[in-house]
């Protein structure tokens, strides 16, 4: 009878062995992370902005996000224009967290926070959290590009939504905020008539 196979040296459980830093799943873990972090301060931000005249739109801000995040990439080697278009998705889904407090605040004013955080403390650290996210993307070029990338990026986020105890408001962000993670092939841009 033919001898067994022995052991592969490295028999690590699967889920460990694809969590490391250098795996597809490793490398795109971080954005669920980070993503539904960047989501938490979207409760802080509707807190901030609640019972003021500062809009949830603040186009100038976004502005200041995208040119920063844009200027990362290009520094530590991630696609600028790539950058951007995550980081639209991740205002997006940060803009349906506060929407989704305000008409539930609105509707239910005792659960309105009663306490107002300091917005320019909370850009900070969503600043903290654009630049992980920039270092995230610029780690993960071919895991990113990769056929699996989805469904690895909707297992990692599936992950986080238990872990963290998402709600249905922060689990719709949440995916939305992913949108454009995985890259996918991208037809170079239509010539301009
Ligand atoms: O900084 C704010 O005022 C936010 O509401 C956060 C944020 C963002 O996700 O970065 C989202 C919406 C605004 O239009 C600008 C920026």
């Amino acid at each position: 009878a033919p001898a067994a196979r022995p052991a592969a040296p490295d028999a690590r459980p699967a889920a460990e062995a694809v969590a490391t830093a250098h795996s597809p799943y490793g490398q795109l873990r971080p954005f669920a992370e980070l993503s539904a972090e960047r989501l938490a301060t979207g409760d802080l931000v509707a807190a901030a902005k609640w019972g003021t005249d500062s809009p949830i739109d603040d186009p100038a801000r976004e502005r200041e996000v995208l040119n920063a995040v844009a200027e990362q990439a290009r520094q530590q080697g991630a696609d600028p224009a790539a950058t951007v278009r995550v980081f639209r998705d991740q205002i997006e889904a940060n803009k349906i967290v506060q929407r989704g407090l305000h008409r539930k605040w609105d509707a239910d004013p005792g659960q309105a926070p009663t306490e107002r955080p300091d917005l320019q403390q909370v850009r900070k650290e969503i600043n903290r959290i654009n630049g992980a996210l920039v270092g995230a993307l610029a780690r993960s070029p071919y895991a990113r590009s990769a056929p699996y990338c989805a469904p690895l990026l909707t297992a990692a986020a599936a992950k986080v939504r238990h872990e963290r105890h998402l709600d249905g408001l922060h689990t719709v962000a949440l995916a939305r905020s992913l949108r454009s993670v995985c890259a996918g092939i991208r037809p170079p841009a239509a010539p301009a008539p």
